[in-house]
């Protein structure tokens, strides 16, 4: 307790351990650790436009255990590379280049957590994580043998679990996937459920753009027949809008891609 105290993350420093995100305003029932793939980065200070200071983001590594750091470091170098691929194989599906994508990429945000489910006294009373979609282009979940996630399926709204597969890892196609895609992709709303009896360990990577990145359908997949179904908006204001709302309830519904959709 007294190392995760030490690398706890606060507002000026979104990084480290945490034990109480909020998904939607509600506690989740987890504890967090997250890492950035690029240290240091660079993010908006505050979601308004009008702002432009910038904040630096820049990792806390624990002293113990010793090799935590390295550990993670080299799971996040393999776990980039598979991300990389997928991007390309997802640009060559919607007929572009393979490297279309990665430009967006130079000064990533994407970030790596470690997340831990301990076993909850009421399980039908809380949830790992609320429903939501993730909002970078795309993440890779790495799960134990527990299970909990669990996927909404579109056609009739039963949330349906994810099953544990040895050895396999969960793709999901974040918001932005859908933005750049013009909806030809659709990112899928999701959510942990926790359980009485054991806990769990995931291991997340969200694949985020740079925070300069002006997140729009591209230009090669819209014309007159298929208009833009998306206004663009900043990358890091949506995120510093994000973080904001991670740190205390607020009145609002967080930021989501839906408020930059053109009806
Ligand atoms: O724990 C999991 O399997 C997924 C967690 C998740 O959806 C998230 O952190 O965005
Ligand atoms: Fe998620």
């Amino acid at each position: 307790m007294e190392e995760k105290r030490k690398v706890k993350r606060d507002e000026v420093n979104p990084m480290g351990y945490y034990e109480s995100e909020h998904t939607k305003n509600v506690r989740d029932w987890k504890e967090v650790f997250d890492f950035l793939i690029k240290d240091p980065t660079f993010l908006p200070a505050s979601p308004e436009l009008e702002d432009d200071e910038m904040r630096t983001l820049s990792n806390q590594w624990p002293e113990n255990p010793p090799q935590f750091r390295e550990v993670c470091q080299e799971y996040a170098r393999e776990l980039e590379k598979l991300g990389y691929k997928l991007l390309e194989l997802i640009a060559l599906s919607l007929g572009l280049p393979s490297n279309r994508f990665n430009g967006y990429f130079e000064d990533q945000l994407s970030r790596m957590r470690l997340n831990h489910y301990p076993p909850c006294p009421c399980p039908e009373l809380a949830l790992g994580v609320g429903r939501h979609k993730d909002a970078g282009a795309l993440t890779i979940v790495t799960q134990d043998d527990v299970g909990g996630l669990q996927v909404k399926r579109k056609s009739d709204g039963v949330w349906v679990p994810v099953k544990p597969t040895s050895n396999a890892l969960v793709i999901n196609v974040g918001d932005i996937i859908q933005v750049w895609s013009n909806d030809a992709y659709e990112s899928v709303e999701h959510r942990v459920v926790v359980n009485s009896e054991r806990e769990r360990f995931s291991i997340p990577i969200f694949f985020f753009p740079s925070h300069y990145v002006m997140v729009k359908p591209l230009e090669e997949l819209v014309n007159e027949g298929n208009p833009p179904k998306y206004k663009p908006y900043n990358f890091g204001k949506f995120i510093a809008a994000r973080n904001r709302s991670n740190f205390k309830k607020l009145e609002v519904q967080n930021i989501q891609i839906s408020d930059f959709k053109i009806i």
